[in-house]
Protein backbone atom coordinates (compact mmCIF):
# COMPACT_ATOMS: atom_id res chain seq x y z
CA UNK A 1 0.00 0.00 0.00
CA UNK A 2 1.17 3.80 -1.05
CA UNK A 3 1.79 5.37 2.22
CA UNK A 4 -0.30 7.81 3.97
CA UNK A 5 -3.00 5.66 2.70
CA UNK A 6 -5.47 4.45 5.46
CA UNK A 7 -7.30 1.11 4.67
CA UNK A 8 -10.73 0.17 5.98
CA UNK A 9 -13.55 -2.35 5.04
CA UNK A 10 -16.45 0.24 5.16
CA UNK A 11 -16.27 4.11 4.03
CA UNK A 12 -19.64 6.21 4.48
CA UNK A 13 -19.27 9.84 3.25
CA UNK A 14 -21.61 12.51 4.46
CA UNK A 15 -22.68 12.69 8.35
CA UNK A 16 -26.56 13.76 8.15
CA UNK A 17 -29.07 11.20 8.58
CA UNK A 18 -28.49 8.54 5.83
CA UNK A 19 -24.58 8.61 6.16
CA UNK A 20 -24.81 8.50 10.08
CA UNK A 21 -27.85 5.71 10.25
CA UNK A 22 -25.43 3.34 7.32
CA UNK A 23 -21.95 4.12 9.36
CA UNK A 24 -24.02 3.00 12.75
CA UNK A 25 -25.48 -0.33 10.65
CA UNK A 26 -22.31 -1.38 9.65
CA UNK A 27 -21.09 -1.00 12.98
CA UNK A 28 -23.72 -3.42 14.70
CA UNK A 29 -23.25 -5.61 11.63
CA UNK A 30 -19.15 -5.94 11.72
CA UNK A 31 -18.44 -5.63 15.32
CA UNK A 32 -14.94 -6.10 14.65
CA UNK A 33 -14.53 -3.64 11.54
CA UNK A 34 -13.53 0.47 11.31
CA UNK A 35 -16.03 1.82 9.89
CA UNK A 36 -14.77 5.47 8.71
CA UNK A 37 -17.11 8.20 8.14
CA UNK A 38 -16.25 10.87 6.32
CA UNK A 39 -17.91 14.16 6.39
CA UNK A 40 -17.80 17.71 5.30
CA UNK A 41 -19.42 19.52 8.54
CA UNK A 42 -17.98 20.04 12.32
CA UNK A 43 -21.18 18.30 13.46
CA UNK A 44 -23.23 15.27 12.67
CA UNK A 45 -27.09 14.15 12.16
CA UNK A 46 -28.63 11.36 14.40
CA UNK A 47 -31.99 10.13 14.95
CA UNK A 48 -33.32 9.86 18.61
CA UNK A 49 -37.00 8.69 19.77
CA UNK A 50 -37.39 6.28 16.82
CA UNK A 51 -40.94 4.99 17.17
CA UNK A 52 -42.51 2.34 13.94
CA UNK A 53 -45.82 4.08 14.84
CA UNK A 54 -47.22 1.31 12.28
CA UNK A 55 -46.17 -0.89 10.07
CA UNK A 56 -44.44 1.74 7.90
CA UNK A 57 -45.36 5.42 9.03
CA UNK A 58 -42.85 6.04 11.71
CA UNK A 59 -41.69 8.71 13.97
CA UNK A 60 -38.20 10.28 14.98
CA UNK A 61 -36.55 13.09 16.31
CA UNK A 62 -33.38 14.46 14.70
CA UNK A 63 -30.55 15.78 16.65
CA UNK A 64 -26.97 17.52 15.87
CA UNK A 65 -24.24 16.72 17.26
CA UNK A 66 -20.23 16.68 17.72
CA UNK A 67 -19.35 13.46 16.52
CA UNK A 68 -17.75 12.22 19.33
CA UNK A 69 -21.30 11.37 20.67
CA UNK A 70 -21.32 9.00 17.92
CA UNK A 71 -18.21 7.54 18.35
CA UNK A 72 -19.19 6.92 21.98
CA UNK A 73 -22.23 5.32 20.93
CA UNK A 74 -20.55 3.44 18.65
CA UNK A 75 -16.99 2.51 19.24
CA UNK A 76 -15.94 1.19 15.79
CA UNK A 77 -17.13 4.44 13.77
CA UNK A 78 -14.21 6.17 13.44
CA UNK A 79 -15.63 9.91 11.89
CA UNK A 80 -13.30 12.27 9.67
CA UNK A 81 -14.19 16.11 9.40
CA UNK A 82 -12.91 16.75 5.79
CA UNK A 83 -14.25 17.38 2.10
CA UNK A 84 -13.68 14.50 -0.24
CA UNK A 85 -12.99 15.85 -3.57
CA UNK A 86 -11.92 12.73 -5.47
CA UNK A 87 -13.07 9.27 -5.95
CA UNK A 88 -11.41 6.15 -8.10
CA UNK A 89 -14.13 3.67 -7.83
CA UNK A 90 -12.05 1.20 -10.04
CA UNK A 91 -9.03 1.69 -7.83
CA UNK A 92 -11.45 2.24 -4.68
CA UNK A 93 -10.04 5.07 -3.07
CA UNK A 94 -11.32 8.05 -1.85
CA UNK A 95 -9.17 11.56 -1.47
CA UNK A 96 -9.98 14.47 0.99
CA UNK A 97 -9.30 17.78 0.85
CA UNK A 98 -6.59 18.10 3.73
CA UNK A 99 -4.73 15.07 1.74
CA UNK A 100 -5.67 12.10 3.01
CA UNK A 101 -6.59 9.13 1.54
CA UNK A 102 -8.58 6.07 2.28
CA UNK A 103 -8.43 2.99 0.33
CA UNK A 104 -12.14 0.87 1.37
CA UNK A 105 -13.49 -2.38 0.29
CA UNK A 106 -17.48 -1.27 0.32
CA UNK A 107 -18.68 2.52 0.01
CA UNK A 108 -21.71 3.91 0.58
CA UNK A 109 -21.99 8.02 -1.02
CA UNK A 110 -24.45 9.91 1.24
CA UNK A 111 -23.72 13.30 0.22
CA UNK A 112 -27.22 15.00 0.09
CA UNK A 113 -28.15 17.41 -1.58
CA UNK A 114 -28.27 21.54 -1.91
CA UNK A 115 -30.24 24.09 -2.93
CA UNK A 116 -31.44 24.69 -6.73
CA UNK A 117 -31.33 28.17 -7.00
CA UNK A 118 -32.91 30.45 -8.97
CA UNK A 119 -29.75 32.42 -9.68
CA UNK A 120 -26.37 32.03 -8.29
CA UNK A 121 -25.28 35.47 -9.57
CA UNK A 122 -27.11 38.19 -7.63
CA UNK A 123 -25.97 38.14 -3.47
CA UNK A 124 -29.88 39.57 -3.08
CA UNK A 125 -30.96 35.71 -3.45
CA UNK A 126 -30.34 32.92 -1.08
CA UNK A 127 -31.03 29.08 -0.77
CA UNK A 128 -32.12 27.32 2.71
CA UNK A 129 -30.52 23.97 3.84
CA UNK A 130 -28.23 23.97 6.61
CA UNK A 131 -27.24 25.53 9.55
CA UNK A 132 -25.03 28.39 8.31
CA UNK A 133 -27.82 29.41 5.74
CA UNK A 134 -31.04 29.34 8.00
CA UNK A 135 -29.13 32.10 10.20
CA UNK A 136 -27.88 33.69 7.12
CA UNK A 137 -31.67 33.85 6.58
CA UNK A 138 -32.34 34.81 10.32
CA UNK A 139 -29.61 37.91 9.68
CA UNK A 140 -30.78 38.84 6.52
CA UNK A 141 -35.00 38.40 7.73
CA UNK A 142 -33.76 41.04 10.80
CA UNK A 143 -33.77 43.96 8.61
CA UNK A 144 -36.00 43.16 5.93
CA UNK A 145 -39.73 44.59 5.09
CA UNK A 146 -40.51 42.80 2.60
CA UNK A 147 -39.15 39.29 1.24
CA UNK A 148 -39.91 37.40 -2.08
CA UNK A 149 -40.18 33.71 -1.12
CA UNK A 150 -40.06 31.75 -4.93
CA UNK A 151 -41.14 27.91 -4.53
CA UNK A 152 -44.25 25.71 -4.00
CA UNK A 153 -42.85 22.91 -1.69
CA UNK A 154 -41.80 22.04 1.47
CA UNK A 155 -39.76 25.21 2.32
CA UNK A 156 -41.81 27.39 0.89
CA UNK A 157 -44.82 26.51 2.85
CA UNK A 158 -42.79 26.41 5.98
CA UNK A 159 -41.76 30.12 5.54
CA UNK A 160 -44.99 31.73 4.40
CA UNK A 161 -46.13 30.61 7.63
CA UNK A 162 -43.46 31.27 9.80
CA UNK A 163 -42.55 35.06 8.72
CA UNK A 164 -43.56 37.72 10.86
CA UNK A 165 -42.90 41.11 10.70
CA UNK A 166 -41.96 41.10 7.09
CA UNK A 167 -44.32 41.05 4.00
CA UNK A 168 -43.96 37.87 1.91
CA UNK A 169 -44.38 38.20 -1.72
CA UNK A 170 -44.51 34.51 -2.47
CA UNK A 171 -44.40 33.34 -5.99
CA UNK A 172 -45.90 29.87 -7.21
CA UNK A 173 -45.70 28.35 -10.66
CA UNK A 174 -49.36 26.85 -10.07
CA UNK A 175 -52.73 27.17 -8.89
CA UNK A 176 -52.72 26.23 -5.87
CA UNK A 177 -50.50 26.39 -2.81
CA UNK A 178 -48.01 23.34 -1.98
CA UNK A 179 -48.37 21.46 -4.88
CA UNK A 180 -45.57 18.87 -4.28
CA UNK A 181 -47.59 17.89 -0.98
CA UNK A 182 -51.05 18.16 -2.27
CA UNK A 183 -53.87 19.05 -4.48
CA UNK A 184 -56.03 22.68 -4.81
CA UNK A 185 -58.45 21.36 -2.41
CA UNK A 186 -55.95 21.04 0.46
CA UNK A 187 -54.75 24.20 -0.48
CA UNK A 188 -57.76 25.95 -0.23
CA UNK A 189 -58.28 24.64 3.40
CA UNK A 190 -54.91 25.48 4.60
CA UNK A 191 -55.23 29.19 2.49
CA UNK A 192 -56.95 30.74 5.80
CA UNK A 193 -54.32 29.93 8.14
CA UNK A 194 -52.40 32.60 6.63
CA UNK A 195 -54.74 35.06 6.84
CA UNK A 196 -55.55 34.66 10.76
CA UNK A 197 -53.77 34.78 13.51
CA UNK A 198 -51.35 32.18 14.44
CA UNK A 199 -51.57 30.08 17.86
CA UNK A 200 -49.73 30.58 20.68
CA UNK A 201 -46.85 28.35 20.37
CA UNK A 202 -46.26 25.14 23.25
CA UNK A 203 -43.56 25.82 26.00
CA UNK A 204 -39.65 26.46 25.02
CA UNK A 205 -37.99 24.05 22.72
CA UNK A 206 -36.43 21.24 24.44
CA UNK A 207 -34.23 19.68 22.06
CA UNK A 208 -30.38 19.50 22.67
CA UNK A 209 -29.16 22.15 20.23
CA UNK A 210 -25.89 22.10 19.94
CA UNK A 211 -24.05 25.57 17.65
CA UNK A 212 -21.66 25.28 14.90
CA UNK A 213 -19.75 27.81 16.30
CA UNK A 214 -17.72 25.75 18.53
CA UNK A 215 -17.17 23.20 16.06
CA UNK A 216 -16.25 25.93 13.50
CA UNK A 217 -12.80 26.04 15.16
CA UNK A 218 -12.29 22.41 13.98
CA UNK A 219 -13.66 23.50 10.60
CA UNK A 220 -10.95 24.59 8.92
CA UNK A 221 -10.52 27.28 6.37
CA UNK A 222 -9.84 25.26 3.01
CA UNK A 223 -13.47 23.21 4.02
CA UNK A 224 -15.08 26.34 3.87
CA UNK A 225 -13.45 27.95 1.34
CA UNK A 226 -13.59 24.94 -1.51
CA UNK A 227 -17.71 25.20 -1.21
CA UNK A 228 -17.68 22.04 -2.03
CA UNK A 229 -19.93 20.45 0.95
CA UNK A 230 -22.11 22.37 3.66
CA UNK A 231 -23.60 20.75 6.26
CA UNK A 232 -26.51 18.33 6.64
CA UNK A 233 -29.99 19.39 5.83
CA UNK A 234 -32.16 20.97 8.28
CA UNK A 235 -35.46 19.20 9.16
CA UNK A 236 -38.64 19.03 11.35
CA UNK A 237 -38.84 21.66 13.55
CA UNK A 238 -35.26 24.05 12.07
CA UNK A 239 -37.03 26.99 12.37
CA UNK A 240 -38.11 26.12 16.20
CA UNK A 241 -36.13 28.51 18.38
CA UNK A 242 -35.54 30.40 15.70
CA UNK A 243 -36.69 34.44 15.36
CA UNK A 244 -38.24 34.52 11.86
CA UNK A 245 -38.87 38.18 12.38
CA UNK A 246 -38.18 41.23 10.35
CA UNK A 247 -38.09 44.64 10.57
CA UNK A 248 -41.77 45.82 10.60
CA UNK A 249 -45.09 45.83 12.77
CA UNK A 250 -47.25 43.75 10.58
CA UNK A 251 -47.94 40.18 12.23
CA UNK A 252 -48.18 37.90 9.63
CA UNK A 253 -48.82 39.54 5.88
CA UNK A 254 -48.49 36.57 2.64
CA UNK A 255 -49.51 38.18 -1.24
CA UNK A 256 -49.42 35.08 -3.10
CA UNK A 257 -48.94 35.76 -6.84
CA UNK A 258 -49.68 32.38 -8.70
CA UNK A 259 -49.03 30.53 -11.98
CA UNK A 260 -46.11 32.48 -12.40
CA UNK A 261 -42.05 32.40 -12.79
CA UNK A 262 -39.33 34.33 -11.99
CA UNK A 263 -38.23 35.95 -15.24
CA UNK A 264 -35.57 38.98 -14.06
CA UNK A 265 -34.17 39.59 -11.29
CA UNK A 266 -32.78 43.73 -11.42
CA UNK A 267 -30.59 45.20 -8.82
CA UNK A 268 -31.77 48.68 -7.68
CA UNK A 269 -29.54 50.76 -10.10
CA UNK A 270 -30.30 48.11 -13.05
CA UNK A 271 -34.42 49.02 -12.35
CA UNK A 272 -33.80 52.50 -11.96
CA UNK A 273 -31.60 52.98 -15.28
CA UNK A 274 -34.43 50.45 -17.45
CA UNK A 275 -37.20 53.02 -15.53
CA UNK A 276 -35.49 55.97 -16.58
CA UNK A 277 -34.72 54.50 -20.75
CA UNK A 278 -38.15 53.77 -20.91
CA UNK A 279 -37.29 49.86 -21.12
CA UNK A 280 -38.70 48.37 -18.02
CA UNK A 281 -42.08 47.05 -19.80
CA UNK A 282 -43.57 45.11 -16.60
CA UNK A 283 -45.63 47.66 -14.78
CA UNK A 284 -44.91 47.39 -11.08
CA UNK A 285 -46.32 45.12 -9.21
CA UNK A 286 -49.92 45.28 -7.21
CA UNK A 287 -47.89 46.02 -4.15
CA UNK A 288 -48.87 45.14 -1.21
CA UNK A 289 -47.72 47.95 0.89
CA UNK A 290 -48.82 51.67 0.39
CA UNK A 291 -44.64 51.77 1.09
CA UNK A 292 -43.33 51.73 -2.91
CA UNK A 293 -39.58 52.96 -1.35
CA UNK A 294 -36.31 52.08 -3.36
CA UNK A 295 -35.75 48.54 -2.63
CA UNK A 296 -32.74 46.44 -3.36
CA UNK A 297 -33.78 44.50 -5.69
CA UNK A 298 -36.43 43.86 -8.00
CA UNK A 299 -38.31 40.78 -9.46
CA UNK A 300 -40.08 40.77 -12.85
CA UNK A 301 -42.62 37.80 -12.95
CA UNK A 302 -43.75 36.16 -15.93
CA UNK A 303 -47.67 37.79 -15.19
CA UNK A 304 -45.78 41.12 -15.83
CA UNK A 305 -45.88 42.16 -12.57
CA UNK A 306 -42.80 43.22 -11.01
CA UNK A 307 -41.79 43.54 -6.85
CA UNK A 308 -39.16 45.32 -5.38
CA UNK A 309 -38.27 43.46 -2.08
CA UNK A 310 -34.71 43.39 0.41
CA UNK A 311 -34.15 39.76 -0.84
CA UNK A 312 -35.06 36.60 -2.24
CA UNK A 313 -35.36 32.79 -0.70
CA UNK A 314 -35.32 30.47 -4.09
CA UNK A 315 -37.28 27.31 -2.65
CA UNK A 316 -37.07 25.86 -5.91
CA UNK A 317 -35.61 22.36 -4.98
CA UNK A 318 -32.54 20.87 -4.66
CA UNK A 319 -29.52 19.07 -6.69
CA UNK A 320 -27.99 15.94 -5.14
CA UNK A 321 -23.96 16.66 -4.09
CA UNK A 322 -22.44 14.40 -6.86
CA UNK A 323 -19.33 16.81 -7.80
CA UNK A 324 -16.38 15.00 -6.05
CA UNK A 325 -17.15 11.49 -7.37
CA UNK A 326 -18.38 12.22 -10.74
CA UNK A 327 -14.93 13.50 -12.38
CA UNK A 328 -12.89 10.43 -14.25
CA UNK A 329 -15.84 7.89 -13.05
CA UNK A 330 -19.00 6.61 -14.82
CA UNK A 331 -21.89 6.57 -12.33
CA UNK A 332 -24.75 6.11 -13.99
CA UNK A 333 -26.93 9.35 -13.48
CA UNK A 334 -31.22 9.68 -12.68
CA UNK A 335 -32.67 12.84 -14.78
CA UNK A 336 -32.56 14.87 -11.50
CA UNK A 337 -28.85 14.61 -11.26
CA UNK A 338 -28.92 11.87 -8.36
CA UNK A 339 -26.72 8.69 -8.47
CA UNK A 340 -29.00 6.01 -9.75
CA UNK A 341 -29.22 3.00 -7.55
CA UNK A 342 -30.93 -0.26 -8.27
CA UNK A 343 -32.53 -1.99 -5.64
CA UNK A 344 -30.13 -3.07 -3.08
CA UNK A 345 -28.83 0.54 -2.99
CA UNK A 346 -26.21 -0.18 -5.64
CA UNK A 347 -24.74 2.37 -8.00
CA UNK A 348 -23.17 1.72 -11.07
CA UNK A 349 -19.69 1.64 -10.12
CA UNK A 350 -18.16 -1.62 -8.41
CA UNK A 351 -18.76 -1.25 -4.43
CA UNK A 352 -20.15 1.82 -4.11
CA UNK A 353 -23.77 2.18 -2.38
CA UNK A 354 -25.80 5.30 -2.12
CA UNK A 355 -28.21 6.14 0.16
CA UNK A 356 -30.47 9.71 1.27
CA UNK A 357 -30.40 13.13 -1.22
CA UNK A 358 -27.53 11.84 -3.06
CA UNK A 359 -29.34 9.00 -5.43
CA UNK A 360 -32.40 7.94 -6.83
CA UNK A 361 -34.42 5.56 -6.83
CA UNK A 362 -34.12 3.61 -10.38
CA UNK A 363 -34.99 0.05 -9.54
CA UNK A 364 -39.42 -0.36 -10.46
CA UNK A 365 -40.78 1.12 -7.72
CA UNK A 366 -43.94 -0.62 -5.70
CA UNK A 367 -47.42 0.58 -6.99
CA UNK A 368 -47.66 2.63 -3.81
CA UNK A 369 -44.37 4.15 -3.16
CA UNK A 370 -42.14 7.33 -4.97
CA UNK A 371 -39.03 8.87 -3.85
CA UNK A 372 -39.11 11.91 -2.23
CA UNK A 373 -36.10 13.99 -0.93
CA UNK A 374 -37.54 13.73 2.96
CA UNK A 375 -35.58 12.84 6.63
CA UNK A 376 -37.61 9.31 6.22
CA UNK A 377 -36.31 8.22 3.12
CA UNK A 378 -32.87 9.14 4.04
CA UNK A 379 -32.85 6.99 7.31
CA UNK A 380 -34.64 4.30 5.97
CA UNK A 381 -32.50 4.52 2.68
CA UNK A 382 -29.37 4.54 4.79
CA UNK A 383 -30.54 1.22 7.30
CA UNK A 384 -31.08 -0.60 3.96
CA UNK A 385 -28.15 0.57 2.09
CA UNK A 386 -26.21 -1.00 5.44
CA UNK A 387 -28.61 -4.10 5.16
CA UNK A 388 -27.34 -4.88 1.84
CA UNK A 389 -23.79 -3.85 2.16
CA UNK A 390 -23.54 -6.37 4.64
CA UNK A 391 -25.79 -9.18 2.38
CA UNK A 392 -23.06 -8.43 0.14
CA UNK A 393 -20.02 -9.24 2.17
CA UNK A 394 -21.97 -12.21 3.55
CA UNK A 395 -23.11 -13.62 0.36
CA UNK A 396 -26.61 -13.42 1.82
CA UNK A 397 -29.19 -12.77 -0.54
CA UNK A 398 -31.87 -9.95 0.58
CA UNK A 399 -35.75 -8.44 -0.32
CA UNK A 400 -36.16 -4.79 -1.11
CA UNK A 401 -37.02 -3.47 2.35
CA UNK A 402 -40.82 -3.38 3.83
CA UNK A 403 -40.36 0.55 4.03
CA UNK A 404 -40.26 0.84 0.09
CA UNK A 405 -43.62 -1.02 -0.42
CA UNK A 406 -45.86 2.08 0.98
CA UNK A 407 -44.72 5.81 0.96
CA UNK A 408 -45.50 7.63 3.75
CA UNK A 409 -45.03 10.96 5.30
CA UNK A 410 -45.94 12.51 8.69
CA UNK A 411 -45.45 16.74 8.49
CA UNK A 412 -46.98 19.88 9.88
CA UNK A 413 -47.70 22.51 7.64
CA UNK A 414 -49.30 25.49 9.05
CA UNK A 415 -49.69 24.38 12.30
CA UNK A 416 -51.49 20.99 10.96
CA UNK A 417 -50.68 17.21 11.03
CA UNK A 418 -50.44 16.41 7.69
CA UNK A 419 -49.91 12.58 6.91
CA UNK A 420 -49.20 11.72 3.35
CA UNK A 421 -49.87 7.90 2.16
CA UNK A 422 -49.36 6.11 -1.16
CA UNK A 423 -50.31 7.78 -4.44
CA UNK A 424 -51.65 10.83 -2.91
CA UNK A 425 -51.87 13.30 -5.14
CA UNK A 426 -52.52 10.46 -7.76
CA UNK A 427 -49.06 10.21 -9.29
CA UNK A 428 -48.97 8.69 -12.30
CA UNK A 429 -52.86 7.18 -12.32
CA UNK A 430 -53.75 9.20 -15.44
CA UNK A 431 -57.56 9.61 -15.19
CA UNK A 432 -57.84 6.08 -13.94
CA UNK A 433 -58.93 7.10 -10.14
CA UNK A 434 -61.78 8.33 -7.93
CA UNK A 435 -61.42 10.98 -5.21
CA UNK A 436 -63.23 11.33 -1.96
CA UNK A 437 -63.14 14.23 0.11
CA UNK A 438 -64.32 14.90 3.37
CA UNK A 439 -63.29 18.63 4.71
CA UNK A 440 -64.61 20.38 7.90
CA UNK A 441 -63.23 24.03 7.82
CA UNK A 442 -60.34 25.00 10.09
CA UNK A 443 -60.32 21.69 11.46
CA UNK A 444 -59.76 18.32 8.85
CA UNK A 445 -59.49 17.73 5.19
CA UNK A 446 -59.33 14.09 4.17
CA UNK A 447 -58.68 12.70 0.99
CA UNK A 448 -58.57 9.31 -0.29
CA UNK A 449 -57.59 8.31 -3.80
CA UNK A 450 -59.41 4.72 -5.18
CA UNK A 451 -58.10 3.20 -8.28
CA UNK A 452 -60.71 0.21 -9.39
CA UNK A 453 -62.37 0.02 -6.26
CA UNK A 454 -58.95 -0.10 -4.21
CA UNK A 455 -57.65 2.49 -1.80
CA UNK A 456 -53.90 3.80 -3.58
CA UNK A 457 -53.48 7.20 -1.80
CA UNK A 458 -54.50 9.73 1.00
CA UNK A 459 -54.44 12.53 2.17
CA UNK A 460 -54.82 13.61 5.94
CA UNK A 461 -54.98 16.90 7.39
CA UNK A 462 -55.75 17.53 10.85
CA UNK A 463 -55.83 14.76 14.21
CA UNK A 464 -57.63 12.27 11.44
CA UNK A 465 -56.25 9.52 13.59
CA UNK A 466 -57.18 7.30 10.41
CA UNK A 467 -53.51 6.70 9.10
CA UNK A 468 -53.08 3.61 10.57
CA UNK A 469 -56.33 2.07 9.36
CA UNK A 470 -55.84 4.00 5.86
CA UNK A 471 -52.35 2.71 5.81
CA UNK A 472 -53.48 -1.20 6.44
CA UNK A 473 -56.45 -0.65 3.51
CA UNK A 474 -53.54 0.92 0.73
CA UNK A 475 -51.24 -2.41 1.80
CA UNK A 476 -53.71 -5.40 1.48
CA UNK A 477 -55.72 -3.81 -1.58
CA UNK A 478 -59.15 -4.81 -0.46
CA UNK A 479 -61.95 -4.16 -2.68
CA UNK A 480 -63.78 -0.88 -1.31
CA UNK A 481 -66.38 -0.45 -4.03
CA UNK A 482 -69.63 -1.67 -1.54
CA UNK A 483 -68.11 0.62 1.26
CA UNK A 484 -67.28 3.75 -0.80
CA UNK A 485 -70.02 5.46 1.04
CA UNK A 486 -69.51 4.54 4.40
CA UNK A 487 -65.44 5.40 4.21
CA UNK A 488 -65.38 8.86 4.74
CA UNK A 489 -69.01 9.46 7.02
CA UNK A 490 -68.09 10.58 10.12
CA UNK A 491 -70.28 8.71 12.29
CA UNK A 492 -68.64 5.89 11.03
CA UNK A 493 -66.18 4.25 13.25
CA UNK A 494 -64.04 3.06 10.24
CA UNK A 495 -61.36 1.63 12.85
CA UNK A 496 -63.97 -0.97 14.11
CA UNK A 497 -65.48 -1.15 9.97
CA UNK A 498 -62.27 -3.02 8.88
CA UNK A 499 -61.27 -3.81 12.16
C1 LIG B 1 -35.16 23.64 5.49
C2 LIG B 1 -35.42 22.18 5.33
C3 LIG B 1 -36.49 21.59 6.00
C4 LIG B 1 -36.74 20.24 5.85
N1 LIG B 1 -37.81 19.70 6.50
C5 LIG B 1 -38.07 18.39 6.39
C6 LIG B 1 -39.15 17.81 7.06
O1 LIG B 1 -39.89 18.50 7.80
N2 LIG B 1 -39.37 16.49 6.91
C7 LIG B 1 -38.59 15.71 6.13
O2 LIG B 1 -38.84 14.51 6.03
N3 LIG B 1 -37.55 16.23 5.46
C8 LIG B 1 -37.27 17.55 5.56
N4 LIG B 1 -36.24 18.09 4.89
C9 LIG B 1 -35.46 17.21 4.00
C10 LIG B 1 -34.44 16.41 4.81
O3 LIG B 1 -33.76 17.27 5.69
C11 LIG B 1 -33.45 15.72 3.87
O4 LIG B 1 -34.14 14.94 2.92
C12 LIG B 1 -32.51 14.80 4.62
O5 LIG B 1 -31.95 15.42 5.72
C13 LIG B 1 -31.39 14.32 3.69
O6 LIG B 1 -30.46 13.60 4.44
P1 LIG B 1 -29.09 13.13 3.76
O7 LIG B 1 -28.34 12.42 4.83
O8 LIG B 1 -29.35 12.42 2.51
O9 LIG B 1 -28.34 14.48 3.35
P2 LIG B 1 -27.80 15.72 4.20
O10 LIG B 1 -28.53 15.89 5.45
O11 LIG B 1 -27.74 16.86 3.24
O12 LIG B 1 -26.33 15.29 4.59
C14 LIG B 1 -25.28 15.29 3.66
C15 LIG B 1 -23.97 15.19 4.42
O13 LIG B 1 -22.91 15.01 3.49
C16 LIG B 1 -21.85 15.89 3.81
N5 LIG B 1 -21.12 16.12 2.55
C17 LIG B 1 -21.60 16.65 1.40
N6 LIG B 1 -20.63 16.65 0.46
C18 LIG B 1 -19.53 16.11 1.04
C19 LIG B 1 -18.20 15.85 0.59
N7 LIG B 1 -17.81 16.13 -0.65
N8 LIG B 1 -17.33 15.33 1.48
C20 LIG B 1 -17.68 15.02 2.75
N9 LIG B 1 -18.93 15.24 3.21
C21 LIG B 1 -19.83 15.77 2.37
C22 LIG B 1 -22.54 17.12 4.41
O14 LIG B 1 -21.65 17.87 5.21
C23 LIG B 1 -23.63 16.44 5.23
O15 LIG B 1 -23.11 16.03 6.47
C24 LIG B 1 -35.94 19.44 5.01
C25 LIG B 1 -34.86 20.02 4.33
C26 LIG B 1 -34.60 21.37 4.50
C27 LIG B 1 -33.44 21.98 3.77
N1 LIG C 1 -42.17 19.27 5.97
C1 LIG C 1 -41.46 18.69 5.00
O1 LIG C 1 -41.66 17.54 4.68
C2 LIG C 1 -40.42 19.50 4.32
C3 LIG C 1 -39.61 18.91 3.37
N2 LIG C 1 -38.62 19.63 2.78
C4 LIG C 1 -37.75 18.96 1.79
O2 LIG C 1 -36.56 19.71 1.63
C5 LIG C 1 -36.15 19.76 0.28
C6 LIG C 1 -36.03 21.20 -0.21
O3 LIG C 1 -37.32 21.88 -0.13
P1 LIG C 1 -37.85 22.80 -1.33
O4 LIG C 1 -36.75 23.63 -1.86
O5 LIG C 1 -39.09 23.43 -0.86
O6 LIG C 1 -38.12 21.73 -2.48
P2 LIG C 1 -39.45 21.00 -3.00
O7 LIG C 1 -38.98 19.98 -3.96
O8 LIG C 1 -40.32 20.60 -1.89
O9 LIG C 1 -40.23 22.14 -3.79
C7 LIG C 1 -39.64 22.88 -4.83
C8 LIG C 1 -40.71 23.73 -5.45
O10 LIG C 1 -40.13 24.70 -6.31
C9 LIG C 1 -40.76 24.63 -7.59
N3 LIG C 1 -39.80 25.07 -8.60
C10 LIG C 1 -38.76 24.38 -9.12
N4 LIG C 1 -38.10 25.16 -10.00
C11 LIG C 1 -38.74 26.35 -10.03
C12 LIG C 1 -38.54 27.56 -10.74
N5 LIG C 1 -37.53 27.71 -11.59
N6 LIG C 1 -39.41 28.59 -10.53
C13 LIG C 1 -40.43 28.46 -9.66
N7 LIG C 1 -40.68 27.34 -8.95
C14 LIG C 1 -39.83 26.30 -9.13
C15 LIG C 1 -41.18 23.19 -7.73
O11 LIG C 1 -42.17 23.04 -8.70
P3 LIG C 1 -42.25 21.67 -9.55
O12 LIG C 1 -42.48 20.60 -8.54
O13 LIG C 1 -43.39 21.92 -10.46
O14 LIG C 1 -40.92 21.55 -10.23
C16 LIG C 1 -41.70 22.93 -6.32
O15 LIG C 1 -42.96 23.48 -6.15
C17 LIG C 1 -37.17 18.95 -0.50
O16 LIG C 1 -36.65 17.66 -0.67
C18 LIG C 1 -38.39 18.91 0.42
O17 LIG C 1 -39.15 17.73 0.26
C19 LIG C 1 -38.42 20.95 3.07
C20 LIG C 1 -39.18 21.57 4.02
C21 LIG C 1 -40.25 20.90 4.73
Amino acid sequence: MAAGLTTSKFAVVGGGIAGVTCAEQLASQFPSEEIVLLTAAPLIKTVTNFRQVSRTLEDFRVEEQPSSVLEAKCPNVRVIQSVVTELQARQHILRTENGMQFHYDKLCICTGARPKLLSTETPYLLGIRDTDSAQEFQKQLSKARRVMVVGNGGIALELVYEVEGCEVVWAVKDKAIGNTFFDAGAAQFLIPSLEADKPERAGPFKRTRYTTEDAMARHTSADKGAGLAGGSALGPDWHRGMSLRGAEQVSHKVHVEYQCEVEKISTREEYLQFQQGGQQSSTPGSEPSSDTGLWPVYVRLTNGKTYGCDFIVSATGVIPNTKPFLHGNTFAVADDLGLCVDDRMRTSEPDVYAAGDVCTACWEPSALWQQMRLWTQARQMGWYAAQCIAADVLGDSIDLAFCFELFTHITKFFNYKVVLLGKFNAQGLGQDHELLVRCTPAQEYIKVVLARGRMVGAVLIGDTDLEETFENLMLNQMDLTAYKDELLNPNVDIEDYFD
